[in-house]
């Protein structure tokens, strides 16, 4: 369990908080502030009424439901989305509607799950040629379907 400081914003007054709808589930549900009709094949950032500060070797992940991917085709755009430590601006989350209807997503509904991560940072160190392996450069479909 990690702790998060989290600002709420004046637009996020009376929404609940992210939280988890069962007791070991992965993501934390995260509710829309605003009102916003999608039509299909549109996409928008929705406003969550928050922001976050993430510990330093921490990332959040934003998911979609599957429930509102398998029933209405909204899903998230960017998935899975990251909410990087060094953050201060309001949660979006970006909605895509791949459904063949219009999806009005309403004030206080659940639009998405956050997951944190651990984050191991990386720098690249540049050199001439690479380590002998077997797959070589063999990928995408290599070995096989
Ligand atoms: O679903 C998302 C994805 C991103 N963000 C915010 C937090 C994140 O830290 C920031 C930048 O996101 P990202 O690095 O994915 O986007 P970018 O296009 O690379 O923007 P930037 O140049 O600001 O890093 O935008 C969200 O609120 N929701
Ligand atoms: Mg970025």
């Amino acid at each position: 369990m990690i702790d998060i400081r989290l600002q709420r914003l004046p637009h996020g007054e009376g929404l609940p908080l992210p939280a988890y709808a069962t007791e070991h589930a992965a993501g934390l549900d995260v509710v829309a502030a605003v009102d916003v009709t999608l039509a299909p094949g549109a996409r928008h950032a929705v406003a969550t009424g928050f922001a976050i500060a993430i510990p330093h070797g921490y990332e959040m992940q934003v998911r979609p439901r599957s429930g509102l991917a398998l029933k209405h085709g909204i899903t998230c755009l960017n998935t899975p989305g990251t909410i990087d430590s060094d953050y201060r601006g309001e949660v979006k989350v970006i909605l895509a509607n791949l459904g063949a209807e219009p999806f009005e997503v309403k004030r206080g509904e659940r639009i998405a799950q956050l997951v944190p991560a651990a984050v191991q940072q990386a720098r690249f160190h540049e050199v001439d040629a690479l380590d002998d392996t077997a797959r070589g450069a063999g990928g995408f479909g290599s070995t096989g379907r």
